[in-house]
């Protein structure tokens, strides 16, 4: 699977094990979102192009490195991907945001568009799409769809778990998107949900069931 980026770190592995249980409660596995989506942002930003800057430390003049060029945009395809957005947000303090409302279908399982709000010149900027879960892969499909009407440099897609058949359409769709994901889990379920999985993403962040 070429140009997907599985994040193996210890750390990352270790949250989502907690996350995934059952009788993981909405507030730790929010917690543990928001520690997750710190450390993925960490890999996911690891390639910001750089520019040397003149500063003045206490005792002298010194060159050093700062990121380069118009600020990133985290885009969150609503609504669970704002469990994402918030860690990401911590480590990218002066990132741009940007939503996209979409829910399933529950019967084909399509992504239905409901919300759209973007920073302003997204020609000039690099795009991190947010979401927990690459299931059927149609969500991001049609978030990455969306986004590329606005020509922005380039787009990233990050997730926590994807499978066998989100990936396979997300790339065959858009092979220019880098996935990044926590695992790789064994397939979906009749119902598009990914097993073994950890539910319903949304609902476990919003306690909604
Ligand atoms: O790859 P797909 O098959 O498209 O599934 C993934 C989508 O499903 C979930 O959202 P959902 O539609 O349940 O909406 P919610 O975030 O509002 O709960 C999830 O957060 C993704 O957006
Ligand atoms: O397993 C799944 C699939 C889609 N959306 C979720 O929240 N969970």
């Amino acid at each position: 699977m070429s140009n997907v980026h599985l994040v193996d770190h210890p750390l990352v592995q270790h949250k989502l094990t907690l996350m995934r249980r059952k009788d993981a409660s909405t507030n730790s596995f929010r917690r543990l979102l928001n520690e997750l989506s710190m450390l993925m942002a960490y890999e996911v930003t690891r390639d910001m192009p750089m520019q040397d800057i003149e500063i003045e430390t206490p005792l002298e003049t010194m060159t050093s490195r700062v990121i380069d060029g118009k600020k990133l945009v985290l885009v969150s395809i609503l609504r669970a991907g704002n469990g994402i957005l918030e860690g990401m947000l911590s480590v990218v303090p002066g990132a741009r945001v940007g939503h996209i409302g979409l829910y399933r279908d529950p019967k084909t399982l399509t992504a239905v568009e409901y919300y759209f709000k973007m920073p302003g010149e997204m020609q000039d900027r690099d795009i991190i799409v947010v979401d927990p879960m690459l299931a059927t892969g149609n969500s991001a499909v049609a978030a990455v769809e969306r986004l590329k009407e606005l020509a922005p440099k380039s787009i990233k897609f990050v997730c926590l778990l994807a499978c066998p058949e989100g990936i396979k359409t997300l790339q065959t769709a858009h092979p220019d998107v880098p996935i990044y994901t926590a695992a790789i889990d064994r397939e979906l379920n009749s119902h598009g949900y990914i097993l073994p999985g950890l539910g319903d993403a949304g609902d476990r962040i919003f306690g909604t069931k």
